[in-house]
């Protein structure tokens, strides 16, 4: 075998190279965005394409580059897992003749999907919620990469692929069948990839935006609510400035606190911090039974504060003391009388009971959640599900999600959010929370939309390939079979013109041949007849004798040597005679050769004429000299016929042509009969005929001479 067609080890390594690097490429500067950090490779592509362009080891290479590429890219070790397997995996299914796309999409959906999903659910945090979706995504993108490989394969010529794959000769509807399936998932796969992508960015503007205006809502609602508050305070500041009769301060605080529930007290102090009117009333007992250091609130930061900076000040979440203890703000504001402290006003916001304003913001927030801290970062006011307690500190930590990438990401508690944070009054922030799942759901719902619409369209697809390529072959495998069946049959497949004229053409070529054939058939068989019939003849004339017409010598000998056999066998008796006649050279001599003929001619007549029974064999075994073998039970009868024929050889007459007088011959004859199963041979039994012949011939002639071997009578 010449391995000429066979491309060089430089070949190979010129195509390695050329794969590798755009696998390498693809992976490393390619990557097609799709959502957030997740990113579309094409680099299997030509990892797969390796596969039938290249022999094994070649494909290691290029294999190990976009492995390397894919780990220097820092990704995950389930992927680099996942990609491992698909290449294992599509390599044995290919050296099957598995259809490169079906090889894939058994893959994807057997093994790489689910074991992608099950092993997320045990890896970080960020992945486990993630895991369906993220398995759907890599089954999807290896699918995608080997739709596009076998589209790309299908246009490659043959002599640039492996023998493995171009020496086992394929169906043409299975070819037909696989470009098509190949050509047809490609499209559909990037327009999956386009409405995932379209639709999960919208469903993540949609969601950022809500969190961002609900973020600044509440941010507004809470500035409003401390700034009407604190105005309420400032106000009240004002008038205790301006000398308000002290009759008169008490009632102004309880109507204050009456409008505003939210301050669970409005307390004034004088210029060293003393509790002086306190309203609600309802507390006063209380208050007056407090011993005298839970009476002044001169240690509070909220009087130091208003009374240094001489400024209403908002205090950061604290503990209230006296007559309640629970989480509070503070709004404190100084009284100044003759540009003098004189004490201060302030207002308590129990945190817990500020119900209206939590009422208002629950409202809005559907399932996004709330967190609003003050300065020192304590918490002020956190929904339900966040599960922090006012006063504690909020720490969140600092998050990653690779799918969300519009929005920073935390994780408190153990779970995750996308969060949005506004900077409020007096230095509060204000936290919207969505959870991460939130947004992964949709997206995960987007991706097994397409996964499953995918497998629904490629089925359907799949079914019109198979019709469509069932419609090419069929009725080339129709005109192949070319029975009259498989003529009609074909009109089932097709109404083409072309395939109807090559039908035609066909047929009527067909009928032509098988015509041809007929005559040729009849022709071959005429001349074998013919030929038969010339062997039978040449074989017969092989054995007789032209001139007497009677077997001679050896068509004697063959005749003979079966007969002895079987009077042996049936234990018959048998006898040879030799016949010579006499002075035949003197006839010769005297009349010509001529007349000598028709004198062996009438005696062979003669002979014939009394040998009748089939048994008997006459043939001419020298020029003059005949031979006769006789079968039967009785040898009397053998040498009854003997006698017979050696006296009409007496009487034939024969005129030659010089004379008018008739001649007459006579002849010799010498007997050997045989009675019983004697086991002598042909030739030994002529011996003793032939002895037998010679004592006539030397006894005068005209005589009979006989013996008989074996018993007798
Ligand atoms: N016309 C003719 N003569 C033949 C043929 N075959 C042999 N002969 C002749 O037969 C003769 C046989 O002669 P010999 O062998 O001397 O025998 P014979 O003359 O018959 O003498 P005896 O046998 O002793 O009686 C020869 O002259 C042969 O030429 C033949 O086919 N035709």
């Amino acid at each position: 075998m010449t391995t000429s067609t066979q491309p060089s080890v430089i070949e190979y390594l010129q195509r390695c190279l050329f794969l590798s690097v755009l696998a390498v490429a693809c992976h490393l500067f390619l990557p097609i965005p799709l959502i957030g950090e997740v990113t579309l490779s094409l680099g299997s592509v030509f990892v797969l394409s390796s596969l039938v362009l290249l022999p094994v080891r070649f494909v290691i290479v290029v294999f190990v580059s976009s492995f390397l590429s894919l780990y220097w890219m820092q990704t995950s070790w389930l992927f680099l897992l996942a990609h491992t397997l698909e290449v294992i995996t599509i390599a044995i299914l290919l050296r099957r003749n598995v259809f490169i796309m079906l090889a894939s999409m058994s893959y994807w959906i057997i093994i790489g999907m689910p074991l992608l999903a099950i092993l997320a659910l045990y890896g970080p945090m960020y992945l486990q919620e993630a895991s369906v979706l993220l398995a759907i995504q890599s089954g999807l993108n290896g699918i995608l990469c080997a739709a596009i490989a076998a589209s790309l394969l299908s246009v490659i010529p043959m002599r640039y692929k492996q023998p493995a794959f171009t020496k086992k000769e394929k169906h043409l509807s299975a070819n037909i069948f696989s470009i098509c399936a190949s050509v047809l998932v490609v499209p559909i796969l990037i327009v999956s990839f386009i409405f995932i992508a379209v639709s999960s960015k919208e469903n993540e503007i949609l969601l950022v935006d809500k969190i961002k205006s609900n973020t600044s809502y509440i941010g507004e609602l809470t500035d409003a609510f401390l700034e009407e508050h604190k105005i309420i305070v400032e106000q009240h500041a004002s008038l205790l400035s301006d000398g308000t009769p002290d009759e008169n301060v008490q009632n102004l605080l309880l109507k204050s606190q009456e409008n505003y529930p939210a301050f669970f007290n409005l307390t004034t102090t004088d210029v060293t911090g003393k509790l002086v009117f306190f309203a609600p009333l309802k507390y006063k007992a209380q208050i007056d039974r407090l011993p005298d250091e839970l009476k002044t609130v001169a240690d509070r930061n909220y009087f130091i504060e208003a009374r240094n900076s001489k400024q209403t000040f908002v205090s950061n979440a604290l503990l209230s003391r006296g007559v309640i203890v629970a989480p509070m703000i503070s709004i404190a504001s100084p009284i100044i009388k003759d540009d003098k402290f004189a004490g201060i006003v302030f207002g308590a916001i129990n945190l817990d009971v500020i119900k209206l304003f939590r009422n208002k913001i629950e409202r809005l927030l559907n399932n996004d959640l709330v967190v609003i801290t003050d300065a020192s970062n304590r918490i002020v006011y956190a929904s339900a599900p966040v599960e922090a307690k006012p006063l504690a500190e909020f720490l969140p930590i600092p998050s990653y999600n690779y799918i969300i990438s519009e929005l920073p990401v935390l994780s408190h508690n153990e779970r995750q959010y996308a969060y949005f944070k506004r900077q409020s009054a007096f230095d509060w922030h204000v936290y919207v929370l969505t959870e991460s799942s939130t947004f992964t759901a949709n997206i995960r719902d987007n991706f097994v939309i397409a996964g499953l619409s995918l497998l629904f369209v490629v089925a359907v697809f799949l079914l019109f390939a198979y019709r469509l390529s069932q419609q090419v072959s069929a009725p080339l495998r129709a005109l192949l079979s070319s029975s009259d069946n498989a003529w009609d049959s074909m009109s089932l497949y097709t109404n083409t013109q072309e395939f109807s004229e090559v039908a035609n053409k066909l047929k009527r070529s067909q009928f032509l041949m098988q015509n041809f054939e007929d005559r040729l058939k009849q022709q071959v068989n005429e001349k074998t007849e013919q030929l038969e019939q010339l062997n039978l003849q040449l074989a017969a004339q092989a054995r007789e004798d032209g001139m007497t017409h009677l077997l001679n010598r050896s068509g004697f000998d063959e005749m003979a040597i079966n007969a002895i056999k079987t009077s042996y066998r049936l234990g018959q008796s048998f006898s040879m005679a030799l016949l010579d006649i006499d002075h035949f050279k003197q006839i010769n001599d005297t009349h010509g050769h001529l007349f000598g003929d028709k004198c062996l001619q009438a005696f062979s007549a003669l002979m014939q004429r009394n040998c009748k029974r089939e048994t008997d064999i006459i043939g001419r075994y020298g020029g003059e000299e005949f031979i006769i073998f006789m079968a039967g039970k009785d040898v009397k009868a053998h040498h009854q016929l003997m006698q017979n024929i050696h006296q009409q050889t007496r009487k034939i007459r024969l005129t030659p042509a010089d004379s008018d007088v008739a001649v007459s011959f006579t002849v010799s004859v010498g007997i050997c009969s045989v009675i019983g199963n004697v086991n002598m041979s042909m030739h030994d039994i002529v011996k003793l005929a032939d002895e037998e012949l010679y004592k006539c011939k030397r006894s005068g002639r005209d005589r009979i001479s006989l013996m008989t071997v074996g018993y007798s009578d």
